[in-house]
């Protein structure tokens, strides 16, 4: 395996492909045609890393990549990049009066939804795998239908711009993963890194009174400052569940061992699911 082998969700002219081109320098490029598709490549030693979506301004976490990470690979990120998020409709050239299809990656319809209901409440909406794949669809379908994707899809699937920019929010970012097995040292183009992060996977013993509030105290009186907190279920029975925590600063061996031991110490488990560094570049996104 060469040393820089990135595997990232595809197929060509996704928003992951977009992060993959802004953040690497050089490498070996390889698209998926799906998140578990990705993440089982790094597990098999396919590729050595992968480039996931992990969470978006308007619509908020990637289920998907998040319980992925958690339940089925033993992974770690190792950088995370946010890319601004456009979203287009595109239509085959030949398309002439009614939209009587939309495809879309379910994140991008949720995006667009407003856009939707009141410009074309009587399309059918259809989930695609990805952005990229509803930008082929489009292309092989011909007139009639539509794709909502990036000015990328639009390029190289030979696809025209019916309408630009209809995302509901105009403050529209991704939050994109970086993932690897063991984690090595990324050859990325120069971009400052806006912060280092850390996240943590926190479960509790039991449902009990104050038990988050324990939790949180933990990080709390070492003044370590937390960006994003969010529960997702562990899949065991409903009332069960698992915290995700990104905390704002590199791992070191006194406050976060104190923060394990102290959660220990109440019976919680609290796993590192990486220390990273952050990035945010700002991709061009020309529309014709
Ligand atoms: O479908 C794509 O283009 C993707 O890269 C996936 C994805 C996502 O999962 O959120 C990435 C960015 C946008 O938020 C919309 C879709």
């Amino acid at each position: 395996m060469t040393e820089q082998r990135i595997g990232y969700l595809g197929p060509k002219g996704t928003f992951t492909k977009m992060a993959v081109d802004a953040l690497f320098e050089g490498g070996e490029f390889v698209g998926y045609e799906n998140i578990p598709a990705c993440l089982d490549a790094v597990e098999a030693g396919e590729i050595s890393t992968a480039v996931v979506p992990i969470e978006n301004a308007i619509e908020g976490s990637v289920h998907l990549t998040v319980d992925y990470l958690v339940h089925h690979v033993n992974q770690s990120i190792i950088a995370e990049l946010t890319v601004p998020i456009k979203q287009h409709l595109l239509v085959h050239p030949d398309h002439e009066g009614e939209i009587k299809k939309v495809y879309s990656h379910s994140h991008a319809i949720a995006q667009c939804h407003q856009y939707l209901h009141t410009q074309y409440p009587n399309a059918e909406v259809e989930n695609t795998a990805s952005t990229g794949k509803a930008a082929e669809v489009v292309a092989s379908e011909g007139p009639g239908v539509a794709a909502i994707a990036n000015h990328l899809a639009a390029e190289q699937n030979g696809l025209r711009f019916m309408d630009t920019d209809i995302h509901d929010y105009d403050n529209n970012h991704t939050r994109f993963a970086v993932v690897q097995k063991v984690p090595t040292t990324l050859k990325v183009k120069d971009h400052p890194v806006t912060k280092h992060k850390t996240t943590v996977m926190v479960t509790l013993p039991k449902d009990y009174v104050g038990a988050l509030h324990q939790v949180l105290a933990a990080f709390a009186w070492r003044k370590m400052n937390l960006s994003k907190i969010e529960s997702r279920p562990l899949k065991t029975g409903l009332g069960n569940y698992f915290f995700l925590i990104d905390v704002d600063q590199p791992y070191d061996h006194v406050l976060f061992p104190g923060v394990q031991a102290e959660l220990e110490a109440l019976g919680c488990q609290l796993k590192v699911l990486g220390t990273y560094p952050s990035y945010q570049v700002d991709v061009p996104s020309p529309v014709k």
